[in-house]
This record gives C-alpha cells, structure tokens and sequence, in this order.
C-alpha cells in the first residue's frame, strides 16, 4: 500500500447542501421495495441461473411478499428472454406483481425487451446509462449534451414501441447509472430528459432510480445528493424516487436506510445482499432492521433458514455465519458475561411484552429461528451460560454458588479441549462430576438402604458397593435421613445448602436433590447431586455425591 494514498486517490466531494433534512427524520413506514435477484444478482455469479433456478428464486420472492421484481435482462440472453415468456405464457406473475425488466440505451435491445413481456399486464421498463465523467470520457466518449440526447431518443423510442403492445400497461423507470460519482445537474439533467419524453400529463408517474453503483462515500454523502436530488426534481409527485445502492464500501443498508430519511420512496436489492463486487444493498437486513424498530416492512422472513437455503442454492453462494439476522452464529454467545445477560433476560421477559433481551436485538422465533444454539460453551463462558444450557436442556437448575463451582470444572475441560463444548458434553461432564461420583474418586458408590423410624429420630442402614465389587454395609442415626446418611459416612459433615426440586412432570417426574457440605478444615464446601423418582432416595445419592467430592474423605 501506498504511504500517501492520496498521490493515487481522490476523495469524493461533498455535497454542499444548506439546511439539510435527513439528519432530523426518522423511518415510519415501509418503502416499496425492489428485488433485483433475478437481474443484478444473477449478473454477479459465477454460473447465471438457469431456468429453474429463477423460476425457484422468482416464486420465493413472491412468496416473500415482493410486488415488484427485476426478472432480467431479457435482450442480453435467451436464458432471461426465455424466463420472460415462460412467466407470462404460464401466467406465473400475480397480478399484484410487477416484473421489471432491463435494457440499454438502444433501439434493437428496447425491441427484443418489449417482445421478451408481451401479452403481461403490466411491466416497468428499465432504461439506464452512466452518467458519471469517467464513463462519459471512458465508456462512450460524449459529451453531457450528447448522452443527454442519447436518454431523449431513447425514451421517446421505447414511448413509440410500447404502443404497439395495448395489452400491456407500461412503466418506465430510468436510471442514471453512477449516479453517486456523477455531478448532481448531470444527474438531474438526465433525469428531467427522460421524464419530458415520457410523462404525456400531469398524473402519469415513472421512477426515478439513483443507484450508488459503485460506492464512493459515507453514506451521508449519498443521503445529501438523494435529499438534493428530492428538492430538486421537477413534478417531484409524479416521480416514484428510487436508490439502488450497492456495497462496494460495506454501507449499502446505511445508504437505503439514510436515502429513506432523504426522501426516497423505493428502494432496490437483493437478498442477504448478493450482487455485484461486494454486492447489492441487502433487502433482509434493512426490511428487518425495520423490523426490529416496530415498522411492518411488508416482507415476511418467518423462515429465513428456508430462504437462505433457497438463495444459497439459487445462486450457489454461501451465506456467511455471521450474516445479519440469517448466519449460523448470528444468536449465539460464546462469551461468559453475554451468556449471563441473555440468561437473566429470557428469565425476566414476559409473554407479549416488548422485547428486552440482551445482546439478542430480535426474537430468533419471529424469523423461524429457535432458542438452541443462542448460549454456546467454550472457554469464553462463564457459568451464566453454563447454567442456562443445563436449565434449558435438562432441567437442571443450579444455585449460584454450585454455578461457580461446576463453571470451573466446565473452564478446564474448555481449556484442554480448545473446542466448543455441546450441550450434551457439559452434561455428561456434569454426570460424571455429582451423579457418579465413585467412578471418578473410587470410593464406595449406593447399593441399597433400609430407613427405620425411632423414638429419637431415623435410622438408615446403607448398603454400599465398591467400583471393584466390595460391599460394605453402614448404620447411622440422625433426625432425617440426611443427618442419619452423613452420620453413617463421615466424621463431620455440615450441610450449607439443601434443595430439592421436580425434573420433569407427571408420573415420569423426579426429585432432584442439590447439597452443599463442608467437612471443615480447608477443604472448603462441595455440591453433590441425587436425581431419584423417589425423593428420600435423591437426598441419599446428594450426600454420597457431595462426600465422593471431598477429596479428604474417610468413612468412619
Ligand atoms: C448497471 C449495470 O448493472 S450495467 C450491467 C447491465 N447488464 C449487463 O451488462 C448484462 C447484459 N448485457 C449484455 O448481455 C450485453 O452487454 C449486451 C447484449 C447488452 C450488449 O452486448 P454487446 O453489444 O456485445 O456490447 P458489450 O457487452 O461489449 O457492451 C459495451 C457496449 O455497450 C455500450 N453501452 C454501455 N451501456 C450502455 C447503455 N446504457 N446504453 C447504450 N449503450 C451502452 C458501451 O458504450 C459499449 O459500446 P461500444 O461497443 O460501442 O463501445
Ligand atoms: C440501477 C442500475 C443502473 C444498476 O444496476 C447500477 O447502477 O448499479
């Protein structure tokens, strides 16, 4: 790279733009939105579509709820000429939709591209060419006045050709390509061009579409010259005013989200934000950014696994884990205080109230998404996390301080594993730590008990089995059949904390009993654990649990 970049690049001016808008407004409603998947999505990939696949994509994007949809560039290629007819001769377009297709400025094109849609009921017609210097100097070599001349002739063309197909209800839509590297009179002299040819009254309306074809600024840049360009427009409410970003500098959405503050009405991209170099504006995205600030965007992504699935198979494209609202990892949280948030977020949030989740800025259910995966363990997490997953899967629910506990037995494995842990990992690792304790410490594990009532309380007779088949039998004596199992086992034994819960429900329901002993000295306190569906049996298995810990532990 270059010490002083500026010796090869020139940054794009400003807008000098008195009193702008945009900054103070805010979106309130949807815009009418355009899908170019079928046209500049399809233009980008390495193999186009072939017929099935836009028929597959075309139908999705009905089904997303799209009315207006650029199906191709129909005078290009007899794939997309073909597309056309089959959409019309098989009746395929409902009647709420509008297809879009695109042509040069030339008069052989505009005649194949009138053929390509006759017989449908209504059709916009896409004329563009750039306006911008370099292409005027590079691509075409005319002048302002003779590309301007090339938008009349050709607009007045297309006005001519359309009346011989009566069938048809006609929509222009002109684009001065590089609109936003272009000089703002250019733009709008072009614009006012195409608008004269065509517009035969005072009711007739076309758009008007302002692409950032290639992205040269910040996008509050591209919204000066969008609100400029709202200011200026002649017959300003018989213009449909589009943008068309791409995102060649990673800020598609924030130029369709800014040119809506600007004054745009419409606004054209693809899904999860295909297109060409780096992309169209992502359609998903700014519909659910919507979304998420309580605007209907009048697209339904109640599936968008299915319809990344879809795209990904149209356009043989992989989506990218972390996509916005659509990637694998998109509502995941590895990291501990995250976990923690979103922990205690689902255990405040209520039934139809607003949504106030951390760290989770939509609901994955509203978008067909489930709650797996949203807290996943490395050794990032931290016993918010640890505990969730256990909550949420198995039921378990853990007081804090066994949190803190089992979240370090938890770091270790993460550490030495240098992998994710699965839900499934950190329970056996929990099974093996407080339900099977023996296999681990080798001491003597439950065989069986026989509890007698006495005047002075409970007596226990415990039956016990080494992990090498030694029996052994215990007696104790205490006020419960707590008190009388630490009795039968341990020297000194205090218990700290005592907790019993349902797992499950009905006659499959079990007790779960959770401990904390201390045996004094240094040896700090230790949880144990007994599921059992009898609950007597649970609190036997916590304390056998809970001692097999104590790494200083003799039976007396
Ligand atoms: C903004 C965009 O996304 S632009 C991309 C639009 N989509 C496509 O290009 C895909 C479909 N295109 C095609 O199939 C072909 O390019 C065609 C059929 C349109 C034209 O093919 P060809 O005649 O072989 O021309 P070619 O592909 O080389 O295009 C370059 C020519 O088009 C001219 N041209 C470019 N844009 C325009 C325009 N909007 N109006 C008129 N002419 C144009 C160029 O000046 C150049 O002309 P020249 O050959 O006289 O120098
Ligand atoms: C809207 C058109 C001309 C376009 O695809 C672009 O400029 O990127």
């Amino acid at each position: 790279m270059l010490l002083d970049p500026s010796c090869k690049y020139i940054s794009h001016p400003p807008v000098q733009l008195v009193d702008r808008q945009w900054p103070d407004q805010t979106i309130s409603k949807a815009p009418i939105w355009l899908s170019t998947d079928l046209r500049d999505g399809n233009q980008a990939l390495f193999e186009p579509m072939n017929l099935n696949r836009k028929h597959k994509l075309f139908q999705t994007l009905v089904q997303v709820g799209f009315k207006e949809i650029e199906v191709g560039f129909p005078a290009g290629s007899q794939i997309d000429f073909n597309f056309c007819r089959q959409l019309i001769e098989q009746n395929l377009i409902p009647e709420d939709v509008a297809p879009m297709v695109m042509t040069q400025l030339r008069h052989d094109l505009i005649d194949r591209t009138l053929e390509s849609m006759s017989g449908a009921r209504r059709v916009i017609v896409h004329l563009y060419n750039a306006v911008a210097p370099v292409w005027r100097e590079i691509v075409f070599g005319l002048s302002v006045e003779q590309v301007e001349q090339l938008v009349r002739d050709n607009v007045r063309y297309l006005k001519r050709r359309v009346v011989d197909f009566p069938e048809t209800e006609w929509v222009l839509q002109y684009s001065p390509e590089t609109f936003c590297m272009a000089e703002l009179e250019v733009s709008l002299r072009m614009c006012h061009a195409a608008m004269d040819e065509w517009l035969e009254d005072d009711t007739q309306t076309m758009i008007i579409n302002l692409p950032t074809t290639v992205e040269v600024s910040t996008a509050n840049v591209f919204a000066d010259q969008i609100e400029w360009m709202h200011h200026h427009l002649q017959r300003r409410q018989q213009v449909i005013l589009s943008v068309h970003p791409h995102n060649d500098r990673g800020t598609g959405v924030a130029c369709g989200e800014q040119a809506l503050l600007a004054g745009a009405d419409r606004v054209e991209g693809c899904l999860f934000g295909n297109g060409e170099r780096s992309g169209n504006l992502d359609l998903v995205t700014i519909a659910l950014n919507m979304y998420t600030q309580g605007i209907s965007p009048g697209l339904d992504f109640s599936d968008i696994l299915g319809l990344a699935l879809t795209v990904e198979e149209c356009t043989a494209i992989a989506l990218h884990p972390r996509h916005p609202y659509a990637g694998d990892l998109v509502f995941t949280a590895f990291s501990g205080s995250h976990q923690d948030a979103i922990a205690k977020g689902f255990k405040r949030q209520q039934v139809g109230a607003p949504w106030r989740i951390p760290y989770l800025p939509i609901d994955p259910k509203d978008l067909g998404r489930t709650y797996d995966g949203v807290v996943r363990v490395n050794s990032q997490s931290g016993k918010g996390g640890i505990a969730f997953l256990l909550e949420q899967d198995y039921g378990i629910q853990m007081p804090r301080r066994m949190q803190v506990e089992f979240s370090s037995i938890v770091q270790k494995q993460a550490d030495s594993a240098e992998t994710e842990l699965s839900s499934q990992q950190l329970w056996e690792l929990f099974t093996r730590t407080y339900l099977q304790p023996e296999q681990a410490s080798g001491v003597y594990g439950y065989q069986r008990h026989s509890l007698f009532e006495t005047s002075s309380g409970q007596e226990i007779v415990l039956d016990l089995k080494s992990t090498q088949g030694k029996h052994r039998q215990v007696k104790g004596r205490g006020n419960g059949p707590i008190a009388a199992t630490l009795d039968a086992l341990a020297q000194h034994a205090t218990v700290l904390s005592y907790e019993e819960r349902n797992l499950g429900q009905g006659n499959d329901a079990e007790a779960v009993t959770l401990i904390e002993l201390s045996t004094g000295g240094l040896s700090g306190s230790y949880f144990g654990v007994g599921i059992h569906t009898n609950s007597t049996t649970a609190s036997i298995f916590a304390v056998l649990s809970a001692l097999a810990r104590v790494s200083s532990f003799q039976y007396k």
